[in-house]
């Protein structure tokens, strides 16, 4: 007669316990198929179910950095089911928004879109096709032309070999306008260094600088904001001389930064304005 085995002289409900742990830790330590998946990006472990949503954290933008550091400018991540293509290099940035700018220039259907934008009917959020096409060129021609705008004065897609259609693409601009590799110091404040530089921030050629985005979903608005934010900018420098209160100096201030639509301060910047001009 075989003697019975460890399992099963084992109480079933601690046998069913053993087993759920073995599963779990069988599902949630999934390789990471940097290794493993031929042709595609690098990719982090992923969560069953979760996929990689739990590493985001307060501040992806931080996390997305850290984890390139490790996988690499182009890695593959997913938000749940969902499969999103990170890019944290200007070379990558360049790869996606200029060399294959017609396969990634759709944008992600979103219920917020649908709800708040009359199902996506605002040419940011329109799916790419005619309908988006004939929207941003009554945009740039008619609104935001440079011509207009001094006047106020006052898919065809294309599947790529390695991902699966309908992958969600992110460039991490955040990561990449403080890539060691393209700056020099790149968390010191030095405008400076722009003058006699090549780089500028249109997003044409050099990707180390995209705050308006790139491509034929870059932002369309360039010479309107540049206008006003040069008037705006150049106003307040003229026109006040300014100091913190309470004697305070810059590097009393609190820096950190808060999450939203756009990455913003967690505290206010508080000035006081002391007018220096008289008319
Ligand atoms: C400093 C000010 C601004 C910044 C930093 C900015 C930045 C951006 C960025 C990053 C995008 C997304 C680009 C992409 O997906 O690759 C975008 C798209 C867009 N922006 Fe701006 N923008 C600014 C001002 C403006 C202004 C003043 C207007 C219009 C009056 C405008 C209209 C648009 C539109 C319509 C899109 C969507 C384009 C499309 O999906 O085809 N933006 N902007």
């Amino acid at each position: 007669m075989s003697s019975p085995s460890l399992l099963s002289s084992l109480p079933i409900p601690i046998t069913i316990i053993i087993f759920t742990i073995f599963l779990i830790k069988r599902l949630i330590f999934t390789p990471s198929t940097t290794t493993t998946h031929k042709n595609l990006p690098p990719s982090p472990q992923t969560f069953p179910v979760l996929g990689n949503l739990h590493q985001l954290g307060l501040y992806p933008h931080r996390t997305l950095q850290r984890l390139a550091q490790h996988h690499g400018p182009l890695m593959l991540l997913h938000f749940g089911s969902r499969p999103v293509l990170v890019a944290s290099s200007a070379d990558a940035a360049r790869e996606i928004m200029k060399t294959h700018d017609v396969v990634f220039s759709n944008r992600p259907k979103l219920n917020m879109a649908h709800k708040l934008l009359y199902q996506a009917r605002d040419v940011s959020t329109a799916p790419y096709g005619e309908y988006w096409r004939q929207m941003r060129s009554i945009c740039v021609l008619q609104l935001l032309s440079p011509k207009r705008v001094h006047s106020f004065r006052s898919v065809r897609e294309e599947e790529t070999a390695l991902l699966t259609a309908g992958t969600m693409v992110m460039t991490n601009a955040w990561a990449i306008g403080r890539d060691p590799n393209l700056w020099d110091q790149p968390e010191e404040f030095q405008p400076e260094r722009f003058l006699d530089s090549e780089v500028d921030f249109k997003g044409n050629e050099h990707f180390q600088l995209i705050p308006f985005g790139a491509g034929r979903r870059g932002c369309p608005g360039i010479p309107f904001a540049m206008t006003s934010n040069e008037l705006v900018l150049a106003n307040l420098v003229h026109k006040f001389d300014w100091v913190l209160p309470g004697g305070a100096k810059g590097d009393d201030l609190d820096t950190r930064e808060c999450l939203g639509l756009t990455i913003h301060r967690k505290v206010p910047l508080l000035a006081i304005a002391r007018p220096r001009l008289t008319r």
